[in-house]
């Protein structure tokens, strides 16, 4: 496996991710609506937008994609685009109040993977998913693809995630696992509750079916699994979702206190708090790379964070104070908190997922996580399915347009 394949789909950089969305902007509005369900295959992804790995690292937020596209075109246009940017949201938001789906989620991986090391049969048929060993062609294709270039179309990922349950009646949270480990764009809300929505657990008893014919069409006819593919696709059984907690509000913090800023993979744009007083005594950044997976995620995934955390040191030089790369561990944190002189820790809202959980366990002092106001103002609508948060996208752009006026 190639660290470069990852790093040439996603060149780890803001510039670099400002350029991809310039780029796209123009597509953004019928080429998209017309063009998007279409999966052409590696180095032919030029229909979708491939800013997912920007985004869910907040190397480009989701209010500068839609502000951009919104420049360029109205909002009917480019609605469907539109959209799929508020799914991302509201993922987040329906996770942010449903915690226990996560740990839900990581309890399910930890007892397939002991089923893993003691079921030979299954090992086996594990690894030759991982490793695109089927003999389904497209599947095969796929997990190659995943492996080699850190992405999989949207449409790929829903198809593969169909057959890995329901043909191969594998574990869906071991599949889940294998996106974590190996997608540039790995995210605990969209990967956990797309795996989920796929298995019939999201959205109570309805599953998604990848059927032979529908491949055909939209690989435009790459592959063609006739008689391959499970006709029936049961729901997975699974605990019923937990009752729904209050949305986050985030928490305000002291600028004229000494503060130890935090950096982190959810986060990577941390102009806003900088912009709002921080003058951070000193800041370290955190590796939580080891906590995606009980299993060692791939190089490129570990190299791609690395270098967008680099890029953005480089972007805030001056503005940081002195900088310690790589925490992982709360108690060490803490230390180093402590030792710099701080009377609290600042960090940017870490959604559900592994640096929520690191910092939850950090002691000893304050640890303020302010929210930004998009997620503060789209979160609570996810309180359930996507069809009722959809209708509140046009008044959250529009107080998205008011926060930027304000
Ligand atoms: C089983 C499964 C697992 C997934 N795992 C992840 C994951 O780990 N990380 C991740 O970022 N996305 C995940 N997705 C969502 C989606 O597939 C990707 O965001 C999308 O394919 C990224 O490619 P793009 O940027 O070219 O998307 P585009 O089609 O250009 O869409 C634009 C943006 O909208 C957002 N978006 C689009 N579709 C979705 C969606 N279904 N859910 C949430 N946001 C969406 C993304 O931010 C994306 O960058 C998953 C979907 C499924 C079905």
């Amino acid at each position: 496996m190639s660290t470069d394949r990852a790093l040439d789909t996603f060149p780890p950089s803001r510039e670099a991710a400002l350029a991809r969305l310039e780029a796209f902007v123009p597509k953004a509005a019928r080429d998209y609506t017309t063009r998007r369900n279409y999966d052409l295959g590696p180095g032919a992804h030029d229909n979708v937008s491939m800013l997912s790995a920007y985004l869910r690292h907040r190397v480009l937020t989701e209010q500068e994609v839609l502000d951009a596209v919104l420049a360029e075109h109205s909002r009917s246009a480019a609605e469907k685009f539109i959209q799929e940017v508020f799914w991302r949201t509201y993922f987040k938001g329906w996770l942010e109040m449903r915690p226990p789906v996560w740990g839900g989620y990581r309890s399910e991986l930890a007892f397939a993977w002991d089923q893993v090391q003691t079921q030979s049969g299954l090992r086996r048929a594990w690894e030759d998913a991982c490793t695109g060993q089927t003999g389904i062609d497209c599947f095969d294709a796929w997990a190659r693809e995943l492996v080699e270039t850190g992405y999989l179309h949207n449409h790929a990922r829903m198809w593969f995630a169909s057959i890995w349950i329901f043909t191969l009646n594998l574990p869906w949270a071991l599949g889940a696992d294998f996106f974590l480990r190996h997608l540039c764009d790995g995210d605990p809300a969209s990967n956990t509750l797309g795996w989920r929505w796929v298995a019939g657990l999201q959205t109570p008893s309805k599953t998604y079916q990848a059927r032979a014919s529908n491949i055909r069409k939209y690989t435009d006819e790459r592959f063609h699994p006739k008689w391959q593919l499970a006709s029936d696709c049961p729901p997975v059984r699974g605990a019923e979702n937990p009752p729904r907690m209050e949305a986050p509000a985030g928490d305000s913090f002291d600028p004229s206190k000494k503060t130890a800023f935090l950096l982190h993979d959810d986060d990577l744009s941390p102009g806003w708090l900088l912009d709002r007083g921080l003058t951070p005594l000193a800041t370290a950044t955190l590796d939580v790379t080891g906590r995606l997976s009980i299993l060692q995620p791939a190089d490129d995934v570990g190299a791609f964070k690395s270098a967008l955390m680099a890029d953005c040191l480089a972007r805030h030089d001056g503005r940081l104070g002195q900088v310690t790369e790589g925490m992982s561990e709360a108690q060490a944190i803490a230390d180093w908190a402590r030792e710099v002189g701080a009377e609290q820790i600042v960090t940017s809202y870490a959604p559900v997922g592994p640096v929520a959980d690191l910092l939850h366990e950090v002691a000893g002092l304050p640890v303020l996580r302010p929210l930004r106001p998009y997620d503060r103002r789209a979160w609570p609508h996810a309180t359930a399915g996507f069809f009722k948060f959809k209708d509140k996208i046009p008044a959250l752009l529009g107080e998205m347009r008011g926060l930027r006026a304000a």
